[in-house]
């Protein structure tokens, strides 16, 4: 789905060469159309800044985690059979799922990582079964479906202003987002007590959406990849990491950057983050000068291909126009 794994040009950094300080540009979602030109910097410049002042009740987010890790707490039997009638999925071990949301073919590394997978359209559509209003999936799942109708709004406006540029005399880019598409992503990493090097929470990728709008507990562990350094992104409460994928960089003629990124595990403390992830409809061909016309549908099915056979996620390179 929106991850897998990229083998060529990544300096797999020891921890102690990741920098400190993110440094990372801060976007006021208030403010968001005033801040246009910050917002382009950013989007071409780093693929990744911080959102503050965006109205998510900082109560549902608290309420998100703590359910989120009770539920973690369950057997692994348990979390296999809590969501058996509805769209929500257990998985651990891999984030590269097909669109039914089983795990595709087992990655080369095995990352340290669980999780649920939450397709939003389907979950608004079928209805949380009543006798079980009072127990801890059916509060998950309020609480998850709340959460998702707030990404979705922050999704449509942090897509509408990076792509409609023209009171900044450049050009629009067309409307390819799609808020049917929109996923969740609970995650939890166990703390693990001997790291080396090849142990990650999730090797370091580039997301295949328009869109990953990310939120992490205070643990830590989340980097990503500037201009040849990997940078720790300081955990800050109340705050939202957004990050673009593949698929602006590609409505972008690559003028806005996918970026990379991984996760560290914590030897002391597990870790918790919620990521929301959206795309354009899955046959909506997308045009370019540097990319052949393909659709989102087109991407899944040659990362599947490439994780079956050589291993790793090509990603973009695969659509480029030669010459
Ligand atoms: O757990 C995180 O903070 C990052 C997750 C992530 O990169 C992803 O799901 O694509
Ligand atoms: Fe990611």
């Amino acid at each position: 789905m929106s991850h897998s794994y990229l083998d060529s040009d990544i300096d797999m950094s020891k921890q102690e060469d990741v920098i400190d300080s993110d440094n990372l540009p801060v976007i006021d979602f208030q403010c968001i159309n005033e801040e246009k030109q910050k917002l382009h910097e950013a989007c071409m410049d780093w693929g990744i800044f911080r959102l503050v002042n965006h109205g998510i009740p900082s109560g549902l987010l608290n309420q998100l985690h703590e359910t989120s890790k009770q539920l973690f707490h369950y057997s692994f039997e348990a979390k296999q059979g809590l969501f058996s009638n509805s769209p929500i999925t257990y998985f651990r071990g891999t984030p590269a799922l097909d669109s039914q949301g089983r795990a595709l073919q087992p990655p080369r590394n095995v990352e340290c990582m669980e999780g649920f997978n939450v397709p939003l359209n389907q979950l608004l559509s079928t209805h949380a079964s009543q006798d079980d209003d009072a127990s801890l999936p059916a509060s998950f799942r309020g609480l998850i479906e709340e959460y998702g109708k707030h990404q979705s709004r922050l999704a449509e406006t942090i897509y509408k202003a990076i792509t409609e540029r023209q009171n900044e005399g450049l050009e629009d880019f067309p409307s390819y987002l799609s808020l049917s598409t929109g996923f969740l992503r609970v995650y939890r990493y166990p703390a693990v007590s001997q790291l080396n090097e090849s142990s990650w929470g999730m090797d370091a990728h580039t997301d295949s959406s328009l869109i990953s709008i990310l939120n992490q507990d205070l643990v830590g562990g989340l980097q990503y990849y500037r201009l040849g350094r990997w940078f720790h992104v300081c955990p800050i409460p109340n705050t939202f990491i957004v990050n673009l994928g593949d698929l602006m960089q590609a409505i972008s003629d690559d003028e806005y950057k996918s970026v990379k990124h991984r996760v560290r595990l914590n030897k002391h403390k597990e870790r918790l983050s919620i990521g929301y992830f959206v795309f354009p409809d899955d046959d909506r061909l997308i045009h370019s000068q540097r990319y052949k016309p393909f659709s989102y549908s087109d991407f899944r099915a040659q990362i599947q291909q490439d994780l079956e056979t050589v291993g790793y996620k090509v990603g973009l390179q695969r659509f480029r126009r030669s010459g």
